[in-house]
């Protein structure tokens, strides 16, 4: 924690007021923010002065220039690599290092383990690699001799997993995904589905407390309505899924074989094609509607599609349907476990980071199987 002492050090001096929380390490958080003191709600636990958060905006002319057509979190990716401050090292001390993200990011497992991640995280995976490799090409273009892809892909994950929602006037117009800014120390926050209150204001970026903390306590701000599939390809963790109330799971891969291909062009036309889902509580609208259909003769999807069908004398069947194909996945869900339970690919630590991962999605289908069958009775 030595590196954590020293940044609080610069970070005091820099402007950074820190109010009855510190650092400390966390098992199997790396780094989170703790209670020195009993906190009341509302409280501001920390301020960080505008000047010292990385923007766009704050970008040197050069690199943003040089990054035409760039995300903004490639072009902080590359600030990040070039920069040359001797105070940023004090804070880059205190961030995971390669050896961490090599376990805990999808994005950096081989690729037999990745093929184990489930289907919704495998969507986000290639999508998070499509992203990267456009920002890398430009940045490589622009700065052949300055870092290696293996460092820029390093500093790329450091803006993925601790950029903080940001704008200005000038970033407005861009994508959402593209307002972003990184701060000391309160990058040290960890994850939580509820958390402390964050706001931008006259003195910089603020924190609040959330609720009452008694000394000791963790405080946590939430990074957004994540499923833990998100959590795991964007952050590399997982939590509970009972903590987490925005988790699902996707039951495409068992649900759309059950369809021709012209009745799923058919559910396409009318909007319900595809994106099906199962929460912590149940199958999502677009799978009941699904499952519906499948029991339905297409002369009745119209009445279902335009909600003009009592669905009271469908209920029994759509459940039985639900339940085969959540069934379906269930057993799927063994053999992928095994799989992994098997599998030498990759660090013990990320096939049991992806294991828990499959343990939560189990745990869902289970639940819910079990609840249309209870239904039934
Ligand atoms: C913004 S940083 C938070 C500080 C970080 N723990 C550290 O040591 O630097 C985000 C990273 O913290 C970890 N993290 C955050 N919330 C977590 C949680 N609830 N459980 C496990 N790891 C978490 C993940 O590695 C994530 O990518």
């Amino acid at each position: 924690m030595e590196a954590v002492d020293k940044l609080l050090e610069w970070a005091e001096t820099e402007g950074v007021k820190l109010n009855g929380i510190k650092p400390s390490l966390i098992p199997g958080r790396g780094i989170g923010i703790v209670a020195q003191r009993d906190i009341k709600e509302n409280e501001v636990v920390i301020t960080v002065p505008h000047k010292l958060l990385r923007t766009y905006d704050s970008t040197p002319k050069h690199i943003v220039t040089a990054l035409k057509g760039c995300t903004v979190h490639g072009i902080l990716a590359a600030s990040v690599c070039l920069e040359t401050d001797p105070s940023f090292a004090i804070w880059k001390a205190t961030w995971p290092t390669v050896e961490d993200f090599d376990i805990d990011i999808p994005m950096r497992w081989p690729l037999e383990l990745r093929d184990l991640v489930p289907h919704y995280a495998k969507a986000l995976l290639v999508k998070q690699q499509g992203k990267f490799e456009r920002d890398w090409r430009l940045c490589r273009d622009a700065f052949p001799h300055d870092f290696t892809k293996d460092q820029y892909m390093y500093a790329w994950l450091i803006v993925n997993t601790r950029s903080f929602y940001h704008t200005t006037p000038k970033t407005e117009r861009f994508h959402k995904h593209d307002h972003m800014a990184l701060q000391p120390v309160s990058d040290l926050f960890n994850h939580a589905s509820v958390g402390c209150h964050v706001k931008y204001d006259a003195d910089g970026f603020t924190i609040l407390a959330n609720k009452d903390h008694k000394a000791g306590q963790e405080l946590y701000i939430r990074y957004g309505h994540h499923s833990n599939d998100f959590l795991l390809i964007e952050y590399g963790f997982v939590v509970p899924c009972h903590e987490n109330p925005f988790d699902d799971t996707c039951i495409d891969v068992y649900m759309c074989p059950r369809f021709t291909v012209a009745q799923s062009e058919i559910m396409a036309a009318n909007k319900y094609w595809g994106n099906f889902m199962v929460d912590n509580n149940a199958p999502c609208y677009r799978s009941q509607v699904a499952a519906r259909v499948l029991g339905l003769p297409e002369e009745d999807w119209p009445g279902v599609f335009a909600g003009t069908r009592d669905d009271g004398p469908d209920s029994e069947e759509t459940k039985r349907q639900l339940a085969f194909v959540l069934r379906l996945y269930e057993k799927d869900i063994r053999r992928i476990m095994n799989e992994i339970a098997r599998s030498y690919d990759g660090e013990e630590e990320s096939r049991e980071l992806l294991r828990r991962r499959w343990l939560e999605v189990k745990e869902m289908i289970q639940t819910t199987i079990a609840r249309l069958e209870d239904d039934d009775d």
